[in-house]
C-alpha cells in the first residue's frame, strides 16, 4: 500500500504502551508507556544498558514488542512496515552502512529508494562529508561515520526520525551543526527522536525528556519541568578528606525536611534543596562538627544531571561511554 500521510493523521508520533523486552530472560525494557507528539524534538535519556536502543528499535520496526504496544504515526512497526518505511528515518548507532561502500555512494544508494529525496550536494555539504564522499565507510573517522549515518536518515524526507545517540564520536563542531539541523527539522515539522546520555544535548534540544534507567521510565516533561525552572537548588560540597560514615543520613538530619543529600564519591556530595544562606550555614556548622574540611562549596542551579542523579542516586555520566 502507498505511503497515506492522511491516515491517522491525529495519532501521536509514536505511541507507546506497556512495552516489555527481554533478552535471554534479562529485562531490557520494562512497562514502558510514553508518546511523542508530532513536530517535537523528543530525547530519550538514560545511562548504557537503559533499554534506549530497544525501545527505538521497536519503533523502526527492527523488534517485535514482547508485551505492549507500539505505533508510529498511528502504524504497527511490523505489520504495516511497508506503509511506515518511506515515513520514518533511522540513524542506527554503529552507522548502518556497509563497511567498503563509499560515502557518496551509500547516501546515493539510499536517495535512490525514497520518491523524494532531499538535494544530495546540500545535505553533503551541511554535514561536512564532501572531503570523504570518496572514502570507504570502515574508513571514515567516527564522527564522520555518525554525520553520514545522520545524512542516510534524513535523505528520504522523512515525517519522523529516530537518531540512535546522533553526536557520539563527533567533534564539537560537527554536534553544534547536527544540534542546528535537528533544530531546523524540527522547524520544518518533523518529529525527531533521539536517545542520547549527554544531558546537555538533551537540555538544549529537547522539547520532551523521558528519562529511562534499568528499562523503566523514571521522569518525563520538559527541560524546565524535569529542573523546576533551573533555579538555584544545589550546594555541591567537596571535602579535602573522606567523609565519616554515615555522612549523607547526618546531613540531611542537620539540614531537616525540604533538602535531600546524594553521596557523589567519598570527597563529595550533593545537597538538593533551598539553597539559601541558611542552608549554606547550616552545611559548613555540620563540617565543622564532623571535623571535615571543606574544599569547595558550590551553588548550582538544577540540571538534568542532578534530577537523574536524585531519582537513581547515581551519576550518568560516569555510566555513558
Ligand atoms: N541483542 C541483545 N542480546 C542480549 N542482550 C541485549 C541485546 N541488546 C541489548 N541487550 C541488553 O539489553 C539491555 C538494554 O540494552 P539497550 O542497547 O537497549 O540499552 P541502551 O540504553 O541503548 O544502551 P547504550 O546507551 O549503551 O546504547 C542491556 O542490558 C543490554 O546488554
Amino acid at each position: 500500500m502507498p505511503p497515506n500521510p492522511a491516515r491517522h493523521a491525529d495519532a501521536p508520533a509514536v505511541a507507546i504502551e506497556g512495552l516489555a523486552m527481554r533478552y535471554a530472560g534479562k529485562t531490557a525494557v520494562d512497562d514502558l508507556s510514553l508518546q511523542v507528539a508530532r513536530g517535537s524534538i523528543t530525547a530519550v535519556l538514560g545511562p548504557n544498558g537503559a533499554g534506549k536502543t530497544t525501545t527505538l528499535e521497536t519503533c523502526e520496526g527492527y523488534r517485535r514488542p514482547q508485551e505492549g504496544r507500539v505505533r508510529v504515526l498511528g502504524l504497527d512497526p511490523v505489520r504495516e512496515r511497508r506503509e511506515l518505511l518511506p515515513r520514518i528515518g533511522v540513524m542506527l548507532q554503529g552507522g548502518g552502512a556497509w563497511s567498503g561502500v563509499r560515502a557518496e555512494e551509500m547516501l546515493r544508494h539510499v536517495a535512490a529508494l525514497h520518491a523524494h529525496p532531499v538535494d544530495h550536494d546540500l545535505l553533503v555539504e551541511r554535514l561536512g562529508l564532501a572531503e570523504c564522499g570518496r572514502t570507504p565507510y570502515r574508513r571514515l573517522s567516527g564522527g564522520q561515520q555518525q554525520r553520514l549515518g545522520l545524512a542516510m536518515a534524513l535523505v528520504g524526507r522523512p515525517e519522523i526520525v529516530f537518531v540512535d545517540e546522533p553526536t557520539a564520536g563527533m567533534d564539537p563542531q560537527a554536534r553544534r551543526t547536527t544540534w542546528e539541523l535537528l533544530e531546523e527539522l524540527r522547524g520544518d515539522g518533523v518529529t525527531v527522536v533521539l536517545t542520547t546520555h549527554y544531558m546537555d544535548e538533551a537540555e538544549r534540544l529537547a522539547d520532551t525528556v523521558h528519562i529511562i534507567d534499568h528499562g523503566r521510565l523514571i521522569a518525563s516533561g520538559s527541560p524546565l519541568e524535569l529542573t523546576r525552572g533551573g533555579s538555584v537548588s544545589t550546594i555541591r560540597l567537596v571535602v579535602t578528606r573522606p567523609f565519616p560514615p554515615g555522612a549523607p543520613e547526618s546531613l540531611t538530619a542537620a539540614l531537616g525536611p525540604g533538602t535531600s543529600v546524594t553521596l557523589l564519591d567519598s570527597l563529595s556530595l550533593l545537597v538538593t534543596g533551598p539553597a539559601d544562606a541558611s542552608t549554606l550555614a547550616r552545611v559548613s556548622r555540620w563540617c565543622e562538627e564532623q571535623g571535615v574540611l571543606p574544599e569547595s562549596l558550590t551553588l548550582g542551579t538544577r540540571s538534568l544531571e542532578d534530577v537523574f542523579l536524585q531519582l537513581t542516586g547515581r551519576e550518568l555520566e560516569e555510566h555513558a561511554s
